[in-house]
């Protein structure tokens, strides 16, 4: 058996505690770490790799990182997806027998950070546990860094379990092996990068003892499970108390609008999908907030869309208020940024990592809170009055800290100085003292000028020598003989020290350090009794989050036009002149083209879009889910006037290549989200598929999209939206009787066409995908052929079995011929000749090629070979 030195004997034990992370062992002013941890260390934070003797033949591995520095590098790890666990000394090296006792005081995850640079300030940092139980899925969810704790059960379906995952967007998911490799699996590929860990320690004894019996009582057994993972979690990698979490907010997944991973991203609610980035999102636009708070829980109101007209009503009420009033809101948003961010502040005193600073902070917050309160209880919003009544000022908490901190703290507890005078009488006489002392200091440097006539003799200090008298070189020789002891040589100057000064320095020295012990204690002791006041403080930054959202949402709601939605339970969903609001604000201002949505029994429910590329099909369907989406959050909506019925839940399907789940081809991904809306829309759900059956061959592609509209109008009954390049679809709407045609307009001169960006009643004939590719430069020769080809299918057609001219007929606004070349004219014409018999040979292959089951490269090369044929004759 190998035999260590017992310090590494000591390490291998502690790192046996927590094998998946980096251990930082702390030796004196470094942390070190050995081993495998050391190798891989080195490469990922680009430090040196070096050995250390360990009782062993070869040297142990080894590198370090100055303590002072370790944030640093701990937040690098983390980013990189590690965990790193730090193991301090915890005893004296003079107290300790042998060798000193090392534990693991915190474990950094990436899901339970508490403050740094990593910690973004508007956006929550969660993480998540779930787990299977009898036929349910529980799932909890908390911020660290605010004590937010969410828990709910769903049905055991990994597609409503990855729904919940995917609207918190947790950085760390906690779960049995199985579940998270599950997870893992299906998430997008381009989601935000999440670490898995694996964990199901489910002992409900620190739960139950953290949470009071009447708070646990109403969870269902799988949302108990749930919390008690993530609570035994955050336990064992706390180590401390966790009493900043108090509130469990319990809520039922069908209280919000649902929406899944794919929805989220193409409708771009919190970032867009391409850059990933907030701007260009709704979450950026309807971003007004002034405080962090308010950021983050505009950003959880996006991604949870309310489900109660009541409750929305209530929200619109407050944003009206808002929206009518600019002086009340310009004065709101005054107070507003007087305030700093209460949730995480509460957080650090209760966890014990706030500073100075954090108080001070603290207290200038809590003083702006009786303007703000005034603000809402005179406006004529109930909904504020009712905050207002809510709002608890926290005066006494306010008044503690105005008397214990001074008003400029330093940033570490250990500097000193951030106890006010007055406050502690004992901390007065030791700053007296020191004051004191300081003056003799000041004194005595007086009169050894005087003594010694060199004027330009000094007292000084530093942190190694202590006090010093200092003497310029070129002095030195007036320096009279005796009480003078040498301590310190520099290029220039000799430093001095006297029994007298050195005296006085022990007394100075002794009061400094019992000041900064005894400010120390108060600090915490204050610290401890604001910490006893959680619950308050967090209620009160809930409520001023609440009020910075209504502003926020009322000042982009004023900017841009936005109308006040009015909601029903009802079915309709009536919207006028609604624009796309991001679209609209990053053009040119007044170019986007508003358009109208009708749906409901008399309009019809499901709308089938036709038109060309680049037209704005996709635009006006996105268009829609984001005004419904907005209509639901409270929010005002583009539109001149919106009487829309809820929505309970999104589906879309607007392809995205990048926006696989790994290894699954993009019609497989369509036809399995296609299978979910078949499976979970109801008649108030909103479905909206681009380019439906794309990514097979037509005939197929053809055949799924009209049984999928079928089912849709015929099973479901729920509203659809459906874009397709299929325009022979078009004759669904004899058949269908809530099926309208629209398609977008365009006009054509001159073998130009103009995108008129106006959604109208009926259907296209055509994609123009031909002209697109022209103005997007393919080679003419490339266009030209495409042209002729196109014309071999368009004659084809007119004798297959459907009838596109009745297609044609229905739109009135395209004419298609115009675009096609001139010298594919005269074949058109030979088709409408008497034929002879080879032609009707060719036209009877033509009649009986099974064109539903032939991919567009089969069908082109079956237009070629008839082709051939005819020349041949
Ligand atoms: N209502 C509108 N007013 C003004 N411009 C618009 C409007 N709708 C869309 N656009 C502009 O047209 C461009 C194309 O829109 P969109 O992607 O919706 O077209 P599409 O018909 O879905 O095309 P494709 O079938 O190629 O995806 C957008 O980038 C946008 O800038």
């Amino acid at each position: 058996m190998i035999k260590y030195t017992p310090m590494i004997e000591q390490y291998l034990l502690v790192k046996a505690e927590v094998p998946d992370a980096f251990l930082f062992f702390r030796l004196g002013d470094f942390y070190e770490m050995f081993f495998d941890d050391a190798i891989l260390a080195s490469k990922e934070l680009e430090i040196t790799l070096t050995g250390r003797d360990g009782g062993t033949q070869e040297k142990i591995p080894m590198c370090g990182i100055p303590y002072h520095a370790a944030e640093n590098y701990i937040a690098r790890l983390i980013e990189k997806g590690y965990k790193v666990a730090i193991c301090e000394q915890v005893e004296k090296p003079e107290e300790a027998k042998g060798i000193v006792r090392r534990e693991i005081v915190r474990i950094v995850t990436p899901g339970t950070l508490m403050e740094g640079k990593m910690l973004s300030d508007s956006v929550n940092n969660y993480i998540a546990a779930a787990i299977a139980h009898d036929d349910k899925y529980g799932f909890a969810v908390c911020d660290l860094s605010t004590g937010e704790l969410h828990v709910t059960s769903v049905e055991l379906s990994l597609e409503l379990l990855l729904d919940e995952f995917t609207a918190f967007a947790p950085s760390e998911m906690l779960g049995a092996a199985d579940l998270v490799e599950q997870v893992r699996a299906n998430l997008l590929l381009t989601s935000k990068a999440v670490v898995f860990t694996q964990w199901d320690s489910v002992d409900e004894q620190f739960t139950r003892q953290h949470f009071a019996a009447e708070h646990i009582k109403p969870l269902d057994p799988a949302c108990l499970y749930a919390l008690t993972l993530l609570m035994n979690y955050l336990s064992a990698t706390q180590k401390r108390m966790l009493s900043h979490i108090t509130h469990i907010r319990q809520y039922e997944s069908n209280q919000f609008m649902m929406m899944d991973s794919f929805t989220r991203r193409n409708l771009e609610l919190v970032e867009t999908v391409r850059e990933r980035s907030k701007k260009g999102s709704l979450l950026w636009l309807l971003d007004e907030s002034v405080t962090s708070m308010g950021g983050r829980m505009l950003r959880r109101w996006i991604e949870k869309p309310l489900m109660q007209v009541a409750q929305i009503d209530q929200r619109l009420e407050a944003v009206d208020c808002f929206y009518r009033q600019l002086i009340i809101r310009d004065d709101i948003r005054h107070h507003l940024q007087q305030i700093y961010d209460l949730e995480r502040l509460t957080a650090r005193i209760s966890y014990g990592s706030a500073n100075g600073r954090d108080l001070l902070a603290l207290q200038l917050s809590l003083a702006a809170i009786p303007a703000l309160r005034q603000i809402c209880l005179d406006s004529d919003s109930n909904t504020l009055q009712q905050l207002a009544k809510r709002m608890d000022l926290c005066e006494d908490v306010l008044s503690w800290i105005s008397a214990a901190i001074v008003d400029e703290p330093p940033v570490s507890i250990r500097d000193g100085g951030i106890i006010r005078d007055g406050y502690h009488e004992h901390l007065d006489q030791l700053k007296e003292a020191d004051r004191n002392g300081k003056q003799w200091m000041a004194e005595l440097e007086r009169q050894e000028r005087e003594k010694t006539g060199i004027k330009s003799l000094k007292i000084g200090y530093n942190r190694i020598f202590g006090y010093y008298i200092e003497i310029t070189r070129s002095h030195l020789v007036n320096l009279p003989e005796g009480t003078y002891e040498r301590k310190q040589t520099l290029a220039n100057a000799e430093r001095f020290v006297t029994p007298e000064l050195k005296e006085k320095e022990a007394l100075i020295l002794e009061a400094q350090e019992k000041m900064v012990d005894i400010e120390q204690e108060l600090f915490i002791k204050l610290r401890e009794q604001i910490a006893q006041q959680i619950s308050r403080l967090q209620q009160l930054a809930e409520i001023v989050a609440e009020v910075d959202v209504y502003q926020s949402l009322a000042t982009v709601s004023a900017a841009n036009r936005f109308k006040r939605p009015y909601l029903t339970d009802g079915y309709s969903f009536q919207v006028g002149q609604g624009r796309h609001p991001v679209v609209e604000t990053v053009m040119k201002s007044g170019s986007f083209v508003a358009n109208d949505t009708h749906l409901s029994e008399e309009d019809g429910i499901v709308l089938l879009i036709t038109g060309p590329n680049m037209a704005g099909k996709s635009t006006y369907m996105r268009q829609v889910a984001i005004i419904a989406i907005m209509a639901q959050i409270g929010c005002f909506v583009p539109a001149e006037h919106a009487n829309v019925s809820l929505i309970d839940r999104i589906f879309t399907r607007i392809g995205a290549a990048d926006d696989l789940i790994a290894g699954q081809s993009t019609f497989m991904v369509e036809m399995m989200d296609i299978q979910v809306m078949t499976e979970k829309a109801t008649k108030r759900s909103l479905v909206i598929i681009d380019e439906l059956g794309r990514g097979t061959s037509t005939g197929e592609g053809m055949a799924i999209a009209q049984a999928v509209i079928e089912f849709m109008h015929d099973e479901i009954g729920c509203k659809t939206l459906v874009s397709t390049h299929f325009h022979e679809l078009a004759h669904l709407e004899e058949t269908l009787s809530s099926l309208r045609n629209y398609c977008m307009a365009v006009r054509e001169s001159n073998q130009q066409v103009t995108f008129l960006r106006k959604l109208i009643p009926g259907a296209a004939d055509t994609s123009y995908g031909i002209y697109c590719a022209r103005i997007a430069g393919l080679p003419e020769s490339i266009i030209q052929r495409s042209y002729t080809l196109l014309n071999g299918f368009i004659a084809r057609e007119s004798i297959a079995p459907y009838e596109t001219q009745q297609v044609a007929a229905a739109a009135e606004p395209f004419v298609q011929l115009s675009l096609f070349a001139e010298a594919d004219k005269p074949q058109a014409d030979k088709a409408k000749k008497k034929l002879d018999p080879k032609t009707e040979q060719v036209i009877d292959e033509l009649r009986n090629a099974d064109i539903i089951n032939m991919t567009p490269l089969q069908a082109m090369n079956l237009v070629y070979e008839l082709k051939k044929k005819l020349a041949e004759k």
